[in-house]
C-alpha cells in the first residue's frame, strides 16, 4: 500500500508527570505514515484526491497544542484516532518523540499502529 508522511512535525505541548513538567511547555516531534492509494491523485493531479497532508498536520498541531496528558500513549493514541476517524486513514503508524526528556538520550517516546475497524 501507498503511504503519505509527516516527518519531524514539532509541537510544543505540556506534557509530562513531573510536577515541573506540569508548568511549562515542551517541545515533541512527530513522524506519521498513513496508508493511502495515491494512484487517484497522481491520474487527477487534484489536491482534492489527495490525503492532504498539510490538513493533517493543521488539525495534529490544533490538537496537540491544546492538550495536557501526563503520557506519551495517551497523546499517540489519540492522535492517532484523529488520523483514522477524521481523515478515512485505514492504517497509519504513529512515532511521538519527547526529545530531551532522558539526559543521554537524543530523544524517548512511543511508536503505535493502528487501524481503522
Ligand atoms: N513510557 C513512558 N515513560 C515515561 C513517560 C511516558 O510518558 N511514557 N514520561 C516520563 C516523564 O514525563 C519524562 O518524560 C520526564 O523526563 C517518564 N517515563
Amino acid at each position: 500500500m501507498d503511504k503519505v508522511f509527516i516527518e519531524g512535525l514539532e509541537i510544543e505541548a505540556l506534557i509530562g508527570i513531573y510536577d515541573w513538567e506540569r508548568r511549562i511547555r515542551q517541545p515533541l516531534l512527530f513522524d506519521v505514515e498513513m496508508a493511502f492509494d495515491n494512484r487517484r491523485p497522481a491520474a487527477s493531479d487534484d489536491i482534492a484526491d489527495t490525503l492532504n497532508y498539510k490538513a493533517v498536520s493543521k488539525r495534529l498541531i490544533e490538537y496537540v497544542s491544546q492538550s495536557d496528558f501526563g503520557l506519551v500513549e495517551t497523546l499517540a493514541e489519540r492522535c492517532a484516532e484523529i488520523v483514522l476517524r477524521e481523515f478515512g486513514v485505514a492504517h497509519v503508524r504513529l512515532k511521538l518523540s519527547k526529545p530531551g526528556a532522558v539526559r543521554g538520550a537524543r530523544a524517548v517516546g512511543v511508536i503505535i499502529e493502528r487501524s481503522r475497524e
